[in-house]
């Protein structure tokens, strides 16, 4: 190969990350570089460098043209190796040089010296990592040959490509069990242990990472630990939800100049014009994100957890970040497929497996970790006795942390360099911990973060001090999780220790945040709250417009219901009113208000409260629809109100995503007397639907509704300022008249709560804000 050829276009990240195709040019954080003895760097801008380096030379010369190597660059006085890859045909020389001196890292940045042995280190770490290369290189070339000859034959035997069938699985488990034994280990030594002795995995995590990152380059395979007889590419529509994994066997040739341009898998490969607003939101702030909740919409969902978790990262997708959500799979996705990887944990001394499942939808790379204790708890996610649980989510945790290095998607690890986890509830709040005491101590994950979200402080993984040795932790930790109030006496807290560990904590709204650091908001947990008001946050919950709105709606769609919008409000909200009557046998009558409630049968959503306005409520010209599904005794209750209110009443006890679309669209109110209210996301639906919300004035509610006041016309609805039923009735008596009599102001109410963006994007773009300060804090 000609000298000329010898420049190398490199764009640069972190180590570990996923790989220059997976992450963009604007998505690295190196802040500077310099010249080593063996290269010639010029910097075009941050993360795009024209360099001359030997190796890339010597490497392209034996590959035909395909240039790949290691630079290295400080950042933040942290000197790293970059395992990205320049990839390209190389430059000439002219266009090389064509760059401003200033740009030349020969200036005023030469003067900070680098000693001698850290540049012997990095030349030394260079060396092994071209070596390493070297090795996939041959490895590739072989899986060169074995791509054409399967070629041969899926055209001679008609292969199936399709789908992950057996023969895919056989492939995958064949690859898994030679690993199992290395893996048996290394659960070993990061478990019992608790020190990390010997890097196996380590070394595996970094090869695979390494290793898909080159099978992308070369447009070889999704998965290079896999085998290298196909690429996978994922469907990223989101109306095909039940297209899966499509495989091909694409000719090595022909793939090869389509990803040396690349910058992302195949399966994040966006049209020009997204790219275009990629660049513009989170510009050099792009990150691998991975969202990690025990329930995830529509796969698994009891509440707004499962809501926010399906929402938020789709969000964080479209500013440009690269985003995973990880949950467990309590049964069979239909969307998702087997990956092949197979990992092995310790949960109180027993030795478990779980398998990783994949799928790719609306940007979003989805992982499911799979286990038998996830299966047997599939119609009760939280349900068993508290030592299960305990049990599942300590799986959980152990198997999520690990997911950016052995789980590919799209053919790429999302590696840990730079990286933030997203934890979500107690459920996940053991991640923090693991991620601090069994990696990031122990020099592992350095540059990875987490921040852990609180959805409702009243559930907590609170239990005696013994469940301490379920979660496999050295003893020194047990201060983390010890906690003393009132109420529990002393005992083990798994939010205390999250909360103490995250590298920032978020609450889902700015009321929420202060009530939290009050002794009857904290539920016991105050005091921490107040010891980190430092790093915590409070963002209002968004909602996803796609799902949850009137025009799109797919429940909508059938039973005479209609979609509707701003414009034809009127006739399409009436159209859905008489729906819901008709569908659940109230009388079909225009005039009549409807008031609903919607959510958990919990001492926490005051549902009680309204049974106790309900002889007021009855005395009224209403009808009244409730969905929910809960405690024993408030269930009973529901019935009991439609028994002996058939005409007016009508209780539908059990979960139903239909019905909470249909409820929400044909309803005129929307009560929520909830006691306390992190967020709450039915009043923010009820608003895009113009159905008008009647709140307690509490958390995330009063910032969301602010009251209706007649005499300038503004406000969304009513907030009454104590949870009890009087209150209800008052806010309840004004409402009932406004609808009655003053038409106008009704529908003003209506359209200016249609007219909000609650969409996620602000939201999403707060949380983007708290993830960047969660990476340069140390
Ligand atoms: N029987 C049923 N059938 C069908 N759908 C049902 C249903 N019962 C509830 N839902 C749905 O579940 C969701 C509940 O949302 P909330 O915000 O009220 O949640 P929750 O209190 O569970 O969540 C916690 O987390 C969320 C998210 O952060 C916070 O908004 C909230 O304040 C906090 O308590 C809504 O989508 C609702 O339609």
């Amino acid at each position: 190969m000609a000298s000329t050829l010898g420049y190398l276009h490199l764009h640069l990240e972190p180590p570990t990350c996923s790989s220059p195709s997976a992450r963009p040019r604007n998505g690295a954080s190196v802040l500077s570089l310099r010249e080593s003895s063996a290269t010639r760097f010029f910097r075009r801008d941050p993360t795009h460098i024209v360099c001359r380096f030997d190796p890339f030379i010597r490497a392209a010369e034996e590959k035909g043209g395909i240039l790949f190597g290691v630079g290295w660059a400080e950042r933040e006085g942290n000197r790293q190796i970059l395992q990205a890859f320049g990839f390209g045909n190389g430059g000439t020389q002219e266009e090389a040089e064509d760059v401003d001196d200033d740009d030349d890292l020969d200036g005023e940045d030469a003067d900070e010296a680098i000693t001698d042995d850290a540049l012997r280190e990095t030349i030394k770490t260079s060396k092994e990592v071209l070596a390493m290369q070297k090795d996939l290189l041959r490895q590739i070339a072989e899986r060169r040959k074995l791509v054409s000859f399967l070629k041969r034959s899926a055209v001679n035997t008609n292969l199936e490509t399709n789908s992950f069938g057996d023969k895919d699985d056989c492939f995958l488990s064949n690859q898994s069990s030679t690993s199992e034994a290395v893996d048996a280990e290394y659960s070993r030594t990061i478990f019992f242990d608790g020190h990390h002795k010997k890097l196996p995995h380590e070394q595996e995590a970094k090869n695979n990472v390494l290793d898909a990152s080159l099978a992308v380059v070369l447009g070889l395979s999704r998965e290079v630990s896999l085998e290298p007889t196909e690429t996978v590419t994922v469907s990223p529509s989101p109306s095909k939800r039940s297209g899966s994994y499509t495989s091909e066997v694409k000719d090595f040739e022909e793939f090869k100049g389509k990803n040396i341009q690349g910058e992302k898998p195949d399966h994040m490969v966006a049209s020009k014009e997204e790219d275009k607003s990629f660049c513009a939101l989170a510009g050099k702030n792009v990150m691998n994100i991975i969202l990690v909740s025990a329930e995830c919409a529509p796969w698994s969902k009891t509440g707004g957890l499962g809501d926010v978790s399906a929402a938020l990262p789709k969000a964080l997708s479209r500013r440009g970040h690269r985003v995973m959500v990880v949950v467990p799979r309590y049964e069979n996705y239909s969307e998702a497929c087997d990956t092949g990887i197979r990992k092995r944990y310790t949960v109180s001394g027993q030795d478990m497996e779980v398998a990783y499942f994949h799928a790719y939808i609306d940007g979003v790379d989805f992982v499911f970790v799979d286990s038998p204790i996830f299966h047997d708890c599939k119609n009760d996610i939280y349900g068993g006795n508290r030592v299960d649980i305990l049990r599942r989510m300590v799986l959980f945790c152990k198997a999520a942390v690990e997911v950016p290095w052995h789980v590919p998607c799209g053919g790429v690890c999302y590696g840990d360099g730079n990286l933030a986890f997203v934890a979500n509830d107690w459920h996940t709040a053991l991640l923090p911990v693991y991620l601090k005491t069994y990696y990031r101590d122990h020099g592992f994950m350095t540059y990875a973060r987490c921040v852990l979200v609180i959805h409702n402080i009243a559930h907590q993984g609170r239990g005696p001090l013994d469940d301490f040795n379920h979660v496999d932790l050295p003893g020194q930790c047990m201060n983390l999780f010890k906690l003393h109030d009132p109420v529990g006496g002393t005992h083990f807290n798994i939010f205390a220790a999250g909360l103490k560990t995250a590298d920032r904590v978020v609450t889902v709204s700015h009321g929420y945040s202060w009530e939290l650091k009050t002794q009857d908001g904290g539920w016991g947990l105050h005091g921490i709250v107040n010891e980190i008001e430092w790093k915590f946050h409070g963002i209002v919950n968004g909602i996803d417009s796609k799902d949850w709105n009137p025009k799109l709606d797919a429940h909508l769609q059938s039973d005479g219901y209609a979609n509707y919008a701003l414009e034809t409000l009127r006739t399409g909200k009436s159209q859905c009113k008489a729906a819901l009557q008709r569908e659940l046998g109230l009388p079909v009558r225009a005039d009549v208000q409807i008031l609903s409630f919607i959510g958990r049968l919990d001492h926490q959503k005051g549902v009680d409260i309204i049974g106790e306005a309900l002889p007021w409520i009855m005395s009224q010209d209403v009808q009244l629809i409730m969905l929910g599904t809960g405690r024993p005794d408030l269930e009973e209750m529901l019935r009991r109100f439609e028994r002996e209110h058939r005409d007016k009443v009508r209780a539908w006890v059990g979960f139903s995503t239909r019905m909470a679309h249909r409820i929400t669209a044909g309803a005129d109110v929307l009560m929520m007397p909830s006691r306390f209210e992190p967020c709450g996301l039915n009043q923010l639906y009820a608003m895009m639907y113009g159905t008008v919300p009647v709140v307690h004035a509490v958390g995330g509610l009063r910032d969301t509704v602010p009251q209706f006041d007649p005499y300038s016309e503004r406000g969304l609805g009513w907030a009454f300022e104590r949870a009890e039923a009087n209150m209800l009735i008052d806010a309840l008596r004004n409402c009932l008249k406004t609808y009655k009599k003053y038409k106008g102001s009704w529908e003003g109410l209506q359209r200016r709560g249609m007219m909000q963006d609650l969409s996620w994007g602000t939201a999403a773009q707060r949380y983007e804000e708290v993830l960047v300060a969660a990476k340069y804090q140390w």
